[in-house]
């Protein structure tokens, strides 16, 4: 066997390591040579940002981007901002391979594109480019079929939710994207979380004439906030409750009969996130006895999972990235740091993926003025195409290391197994716990 061609592990397949090489090359030269249309792409999405399930100009320029490529585009997929692009390599003997890069596109109200979701849509469509443009110089080992999902709504919603109920991710064998954030790294935790909408209904009367004739539902939008942040100290470490007033009355001489707030609350696990949600109904529910309101608790429609691991995919992307010079952190106060949530938590429960975060040039934080524009600045550019490289160059192992496949997909399984088993149980507790279905006015 000479260098350039190495047996497997299991001895199944030999990979021919000079083309993966002359593949991974490929990958960097088609990705510089569309670098320009890249930054356009992502700076037309960055200056226009759009909320959750209302990224239309995104959309629009994301589905015309791979029609005038020559990409199968299927625009308006099961969603109205939600797109498919694909393209398939010549048939083969073997079975076909489903590779999937999941673009997001969707800002933060007041603040733009603070999460920088403009890089996670050019580098899912610089990764698509860069692999087909390999595949195409070569013969692939089987059939290839990479495809661009536009996923709108992680900000809020969770359209990744709605497209796994579409089925979209049915046919699929691995799936990538890469978060911008402070650091380059393969894997942070990103846990779950359930959204809950907390509504008092009081009774209006003059503040000063006759107080005692009214409810006051700000007081109990009040104890409400005050009782979470008791339970704060009795919580776990790792989870997470976090909320704001969206009304809180309307005049100080009428006593609010009306308010509302929305919580986040997050746990490492789902089984966590049960318990945790239970307490915390306990708290809205004890601000509307003490205060003599009716209250409502209207979850929203979809609760995002924990990102499930998976440690091959992790370390071949890092072995890539390490050769495109990315210095991965080993600072463990970042690696195990709570970095949000995502609905690609729910895909990894679908199918083995990858979540990889990476660096953009600047120690700016997520959701800040600051980040927006670091997520606009053209220093982000060539770390998020280092990122696109490493991502498209992860597709390749897999396509070309059979092994390398059946590994992930054990990774997964074992993974998947493990979480099933811990949350066994769970979900009828969870559903009492949240009244989102006896919520008419949601
Ligand atoms: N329904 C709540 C969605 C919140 C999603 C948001 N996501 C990110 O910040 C992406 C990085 N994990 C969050 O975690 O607040």
């Amino acid at each position: 066997m000479g260098p350039d061609r190495e047996q497997s592990a299991a001895g199944r397949g030999r990979i021919d390591m000079s083309l993966l090489k002359q593949c991974k090359q490929r990958v960097s030269d088609v990705i510089e040579h569309e670098s320009g249309q890249l930054h356009a792409l992502s700076q037309d999405i960055w200056k226009a940002p759009e909320l959750a399930y209302q990224e239309h100009a995104a959309h629009h320029l994301l589905t015309s981007f791979f029609s005038s490529r020559a990409w199968e585009v299927q625009a308006h997929y099961h969603l109205d901002t939600a797109f498919r692009a694909q393209w398939t390599s010549e048939p083969s003997d073997s079975p076909r391979l489903h590779v999937a890069f999941l673009c997001e596109y969707d800002a933060l109200p007041g603040l733009g594109h603070a999460c920088g979701h403009n890089l996670i849509a050019e580098v899912s469509v610089a990764a698509a480019l860069g692999l087909r443009g390999a595949l195409e110089s070569v013969h692939p080992p089987r059939q290839i079929q990479i495809t661009v999902l536009g996923t709108p709504a992680e900000e809020d919603g969770g359209g990744k939710v709605d497209l796994i109920k579409a089925g979209a991710f049915e046919d699929m064998d691995v799936v990538f994207m890469a978060h911008p954030a402070q650091d380059d790294a393969a894997y942070l935790p990103d846990i779950a979380v359930h959204d809950v909408t907390v509504k008092y209904y009081g009774k209006a009367s003059h503040a000063a004439a006759y107080p005692w004739e009214g409810i006051n539902a700000l007081d109990a939008a009040i104890l409400a906030y005050n009782n979470i942040s008791v339970l704060r100290q009795q919580m776990q470490p790792s989870w997470r409750v976090h909320g704001v007033i969206k009304h809180g009355g309307v005049k100080p001489n009428i006593i609010p009969s009306y308010t509302e707030l929305e919580f986040y609350l997050r746990a490492p696990s789902r089984k966590d996130l049960a318990e945790l949600q239970e307490k915390a109904s306990a708290c809205f529910s004890a601000a509307a006895t003490a205060t003599g309101c009716k209250v409502e608790l209207c979850s929203s429609s979809h609760d995002y999972y924990n990102v499930l691991p998976n440690k091959t995919l992790a370390q071949a992307y890092i072995e890539n990235g390490k050769q495109l010079g990315m210095q991965f952190t080993t600072n463990d106060q970042v690696l195990n740091a709570l970095s949000g949530s995502t609905d690609f938590g729910n895909v990894t429960f679908e199918v083995p993926g990858i979540h990889p975060y990476f660096f953009i040039g600047s120690e700016a934080l997520n959701h800040t003025e600051e980040y927006t524009k670091a997520a606009g600045s053209d220093e982000a550019q060539y770390y998020t195409l280092r990122t696109a490289k490493s991502l498209a160059m992860t597709a390749l192992d897999v396509i070309f290391n059979p092994d390398l496949l059946q590994s992930i997909r054990h990774d997964w399984k074992m993974m998947k197994q493990m979480e099933e088993e811990m949350n066994s149980g769970i979900a009828n507790k969870a559903r009492e716990s949240s009244s989102g279905a006896g919520c008419a006015s949601c």
